[in-house]
């Protein structure tokens, strides 16, 4: 299980995520929703000490509290910068395998031929669509308890779009916890257990799914918009 209290963060005087707080269970899908510029791709830095939360934060993931143990547990690449545009995705992936142990071969195998990518190309020859099929087979490829996936699928047509997140729920282990962002808010429905919505840095919402469309009779969307048109004091504006 992760649980995140009171995760709040500052740039400078600009207080960028305020007093954030949350569980995933295990086996869960979460989405994490939100305009642009909202912190959801600060959250997930977060999660893995890539930007330094306030002191009052705290997170644990399956009981650890320690960032070792956390980022162990964690598949995240929040990008590519680390990688020299003359390496070789054979050369990604062999670096890739020797920083983590629970990295398994045979998923990486068959994830990289579905998205076909050829570990002879060179990393400064991707397209930034075939940049993000290579970070989400290198996240995905890992046996983690929790995938943080910052959207995976931005610049992936389509189509493939489609495939993937079927293909993701196939290939992820069992009990992985799932914390994906993303703008293709329709597309993520079918497939998510619960939706987290981020508003000027702020949680504004954390649903069940099954609770918007029964309870609430709306598509996700529509329960997006309806936040989105909500004010700070929770009134319609
Ligand atoms: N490198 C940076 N320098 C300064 N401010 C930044 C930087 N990156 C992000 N921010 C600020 O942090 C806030 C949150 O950005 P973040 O990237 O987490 O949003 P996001 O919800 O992931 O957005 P998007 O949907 O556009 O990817 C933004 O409003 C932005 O002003």
């Amino acid at each position: 299980m992760l649980t995140v209290k009171n995760l709040s963060y500052r740039q400078g005087m600009k207080r960028i995520l305020s007093d954030i707080s949350f569980q995933v269970e295990t086996g869960e899908f979460i989405g994490l929703l939100g305009e642009n510029g909202v912190g959801k791709t600060t959250l997930m830095r977060a999660l893995t000490g890539l930007v330094i939360a306030s002191k009052e934060t705290q997170i644990s993931l399956d009981g650890h509290r320690d960032w070792g143990s956390i980022l162990a547990h964690t598949a995240f690449v929040p990008n590519l910068n680390w990688a020299s545009q003359g390496m070789t995705i054979w050369n990604v992936v062999s670096f890739y395998q020797a920083g983590y142990p629970d990295f398994n071969q045979n998923r990486w195998q068959e994830i990289a031929e579905e998205l076909q990518i050829n570990s002879k190309d060179k990393v400064g020859h991707l397209s930034k669509g075939q940049r993000e099929r290579l970070v989400f087979a290198l996240t995905v490829s890992r046996d983690a308890s929790l995938f943080l996936l910052d959207e995976p699928f931005g610049g992936v047509d389509v189509m493939t779009r489609r495939k993937l997140l079927q293909s993701l729920l196939r290939w992820l282990p069992d009990g992985a916890m799932v914390l994906m962002s993303t703008h293709e808010i329709s597309e993520i429905e079918p497939v998510i257990d619960r939706a987290i919505i981020l508003k000027h840095g702020c949680l504004v919402a954390d649903k069940e799914i099954e609770v918007i469309r029964e309870q609430y009779q709306m598509t996700l969307e529509q329960y997006f918009m309806k936040q989105h048109a909500m004010n700070r004091k929770g009134v319609e504006a």
